[in-house]
């Protein structure tokens, strides 16, 4: 006969049952069941004990070797997984179906679920003001197919990309918390580098199949209706994420119900290197603090934050949605309905979270409680919407309705303040259900039954030893002492003998036994029926109950704006025809609000004449914040906000770019320098006639001629390009530019110097700026003086140096240093550089050949 593997017999029968469960699960980590523990063995408690610093200790022996454990109390097991998730890993549970007590051999034991980063729903797991997204990633430069899933709302996106870059920008905007790609994808993509990456079978993205999947789950015969019938890579990415979501959660997912296209050019497009320096919901330092998201959320609700965020995201190009919105902005705040709707809105709480975790039935007693809170106040919610005429709040409103039998339903069904756990009861209210509080009443009433029965049997036999008690293991007994055990009734039965007494049972209490003891667990189990039931009774409704979740998110977030707009004074912009943007005192909508002295508004004009604005002014001038804070103002109008400005007429762009601030990447292997020319190339190889450019200070982290020069030309490029530009520089050589192209117009911030100290005034004004006061700027920092007296030197020199390679006049004695590269017309490199076909060049080539060509001139 063949021998079976040893290493199959080896094991203990624990143990093998371990390795068929963990075989199925090779890459996530096992918490295994014991009693009151999870444990993880082998590599995942090494894993485990790392990640979680805990400690790593053996259990037993198998297989002839020490088996290495590492256990997780079951009540504390939140906290770890909490832990695990956020650092990318995913946790497979595995509880004990059987019941120990009548097992031979282990107890029977199934996987319930499965926690990975993108697919948990538990409340304590998740960021309540973050989108926690599942992504699936398919195809290769040519074209990529994108779809996210946000387990926690059904929300399902698919699009269709091209190109590294915007795939990379996409997924640093919707920062998924997973991302699933084929198992045959080439390694050392910069998807690689993300975490929480799952490798999946390439089968899983195969679009016929997807097509399938997705109408099966829709319950449609085709994906036209959702404008995705014809994708093809997105539908892929779909698929796959479908499936991985069914095997993670294990139950049916109802609450995903639809799929939406988005298409890219739909949106404003903002790459990620921009998004990271307009500080939208993150700041440079990764916090939430003085971002455009901190200063605008004021949401009621988590839902709305959330909302608030995606739209921050995602500005939109389509003026009739920008429209809509502005108009209900405008209502809310022109009859401040805003104020009651805010205080209505805060009790209605997160309930598209607690939705979708009654569509995935992992809703907890206190969620059930919430939504009853929460459909108790639409009434009155719906009350305050009444008198509001804007036809967008209107539809919203009518999306919202309300829920009168759910409403009474909760409001009957379940206590006031439930317990967090169903586990253990006492989460349905008395008088909900006449069986459930007949068992109640009998595990209840023991005591005084018990009491009764004492003094009737006192009563019965005359015998004042009589006492009624229980024990744990032979449960209820009427006790006599030793000397009275002889007069006891011939309908008593001797159950115990002691030391100085007997106890016996008698077929009442015998009855009573029976029904008290299994009357608290048949309490639990018809309470978790009613539950059950009460799930199913909230599922039929759930599509209506989302339509509403998501319109109470909207109209939060509109509320929201409203207020702010008071608040904050902000203006409705108007959006125009054409290529314009007018902003009449502007104003950061961050710095003003962290500033302890007074913002200084400035204005900007821009409009086919006057497309960009070379920028000058002293270092701590301004010239960013007046940068910033046009784009940031653009990107409000296009989330439909109003605006920090007095007024704002706008044409609609396509693009916003940004060049700003020096940092490196050496996790990427890119120094500053190489960034920023990444960066750059970039935007001059994107930047539209539709598209606002912000450029500071390029050029500066590298040697002043390869710098001025690079920045020259990535301006005159931009020129050509016709986009919108703002150009940012302390090479004086660029203000130049004006003097030939009508288009190029100079500004700067101005300041003033007083007691020889230097004032900043923040004030843009005409013209190219007459002094740098770098100097001044560096005295102010606190650098050593003998060292700002060394410059000085420094510079009278480097002035001196200058005139007599010019012969020029002497001009005023703050001019700053210039270079003369392109002064003179028979430098080789700029008669080069002015031959230059520079539409026939991509940007890229134009920067090989600059280098190329200080190279051979060097
Ligand atoms: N319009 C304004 N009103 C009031 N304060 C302002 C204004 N603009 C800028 N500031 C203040 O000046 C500081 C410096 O501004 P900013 O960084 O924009 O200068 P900069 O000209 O870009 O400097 P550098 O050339 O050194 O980068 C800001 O942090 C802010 O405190």
């Amino acid at each position: 006969m063949k021998k079976s593997k040893p290493e199959a017999t080896a094991h203990t029968p624990m143990m093998q049952q371990y390795f068929s469960i963990k075989q199925q699960h090779p890459e996530q980590l096992l918490f295994y069941r014991m009693g009151d523990f999870y444990e993880l063995f082998y590599d995942d408690a090494k894993k485990a004990a790392r990640l979680l610093d805990i400690t790593l200790t053996a259990r037993g022996q198998s297989g002839g070797q020490p088996i290495p454990m590492a256990g997780i109390p079951y009540h504390s097991a939140e906290g770890y997984l909490a832990r695990l998730v956020k650092l990318g890993e995913s946790v497979v549970i595995c509880e004990q179906v059987g019941d120990p007590a009548t097992s031979k051999g282990p107890v029977e034991r199934q996987v319930a679920r499965i926690i990975t980063p993108g697919t948990v729903s538990d409340e304590a797991l998740l960021d309540e003001r973050r989108d926690n997204l599942l992504a699936a990633l398919v195809g290769a430069e040519k074209g990529f197919g994108l779809a996210t899933l946000d387990i926690n709302s059904g929300r399902f996106v698919v699009m269709e990309l091209r190109g590294w870059e915007t795939l990379l920008g996409e997924l640093e905007r919707l920062a998924p918390a997973e991302l699933l790609i084929p198992d045959d994808w080439e390694s050392n993509t910069p998807i690689e580098r993300r975490r929480a990456v799952r490798r999946r079978a390439p089968w899983e993205f195969d679009q016929d199949s997807a097509f399938k999947s997705l109408t099966q789950q829709f319950g449609t015969k085709d994906l036209v209706g959702f404008g995705c019938n014809d994708l093809r890579l997105g539908l892929g990415a779909a698929g796959a994420l479908l499936s991985y979501a069914k095997e993670t959660q294990r139950t049916a997912l109802p609450h995903i119900r639809s799929i939406s296209h988005e298409r890219f050019e739909d949106s404003v497009i903002i790459d990620s290197a921009s998004r990271r320096n307009l500080e939208i919901d993150q700041n440079l330092s990764g916090g939430r603090d003085n971002t455009l998201l901190d200063v605008l959320d004021y949401t009621a609700t988590a839902m709305g934050s959330r909302l608030l965020a995606r739209w921050l995201n995602r500005p939109l190009r389509d003026m009739q949605v920008l429209g809509a919105r502005q108009d209900s902005i405008s209502t809310l705040l022109d009859q401040q309905f805003y104020l009651d709707l805010q205080r209505q809105l805060k009790g209605i709480g997160d309930i598209e979270r607690i939705l979708a975790r009654v569509a995935l039935r992992s809703a907890r007693p206190r969620d059930l409680a919430r939504l009853r809170d929460a459909l108790a106040a639409l009434p009155a919610l719906q009350d305050c919407l009444q008198p509001v005429e804007a036809p967008h709040l209107r539809a919203l409103a009518e999306q919202v309705s309300t829920y009168p039998d759910l409403a009474e339903l909760l409001a009957n069904a379940v206590i006031d303040n439930p317990p967090a756990v169903l586990r253990d009861g006492g989460v349905i209210k008395a008088g909900f259900d006449a069986e459930l509080d007949e068992l109640q009443n009998i595990s209840e009433n023991a005591g005084q039954y018990l009491i009764d029965l004492e003094t009737r049997e006192r009563e019965r036999t005359g015998l004042n030893t009589l006492k009624v008690g229980y024990n744990r293991v032979h449960g209820y007994y009427i006790e006599l002492s030793r000397s009275q055990s002889d007069q006891a009734p011939v309908d008593y039965i001797r159950r115990q003998t002691l030391k100085g007494a007997e106890r016996f049972i008698t077929p009442e209490l015998k009855a009573f036994e029976d029904k008290a003891l299994s009357a608290r667990s048949r309490a639990l189990a018809r309470e978790k029926q009613l539950y059950d039931e009460l799930l199913d009774r909230l599922n039929e409704d759930l599509a209506a109950l989302q339509t509403s979740a998501a319109s109470l998110a909207e109209i939060d977030v509109l509320c929201t704006l409203a207020e702010r707009a008071g608040t904050l004074d902000y203006c409705r912009p108007q959006f125009i025809e054409g290529s314009q943007l007018h902003i009449n005192q502007g104003r950061h909508p961050v710095v003003e609000q962290v500033l302890e002295t007074p913002f200084v508004a400035n204005d900007l004009e821009l409009d086919p004449d006057t497309r960009m604005l070379i920028i000058t002014g002293p270092n701590m001038g301004g010239k960013s914040t007046y940068m910033r804070q046009t784009a940031l103002i653009t990107l409000l109008a296009h989330i439909g906000s109003f605006v920090p400005a007095a007024a704002v007429e706008l044409s609609c762009v396509d693009r916003i770019f940004t060049r700003i601030g020096s940092s490196d990447d050496l996790a990427g292997g890119r120094s500053t320098f190489m960034v920023e020319m990444s960066e750059t190339a970039n935007i001059l190889n994107n930047a539209t006639d539709q598209s606002l450019v912000l450029m500071d200070e390029v050029g500066r982290g590298t040697s002043t001629f390869d710098g001025l020069s690079l920045a020259w030309s990535a301006a005159e490029y931009l020129a050509r390009a016709r986009a919108f530009t703002l150009f940012a520089t302390h090479y004086f050589e660029l203000t130049g530019m004006a003097d030939t192209d009508p288009g190029v117009v100079n500004v700067h911030l101005n300041a003033t110097e007083h007691n020889e100290r230097i004032v900043f005034l923040h004030n843009v004004q005409p013209g190219p700026a007459s002094q740098s006061y770098g100097l001044q700027v560096a005295q102010l920092a606190g650098v050593p003086r003998p060292v700002i007296e060394r410059a000085r030197e420094h510079l009278a020199q480097l002035e001196q140096q200058s005139l007599e390679q010019t012969n020029r006049p002497v001009g005023a004695q703050h001019q700053p240093f210039q270079s003369d590269l392109f002064a003179s017309a028979a430098h080789p490199l700029v008669e080069h550089l002015q031959g230059l076909d520079v539409d026939d060049l991509t940007p890229r080539q134009a920067l090989d050949l600059l280098y190329s060509m200080k190279r051979e001139w060097a």
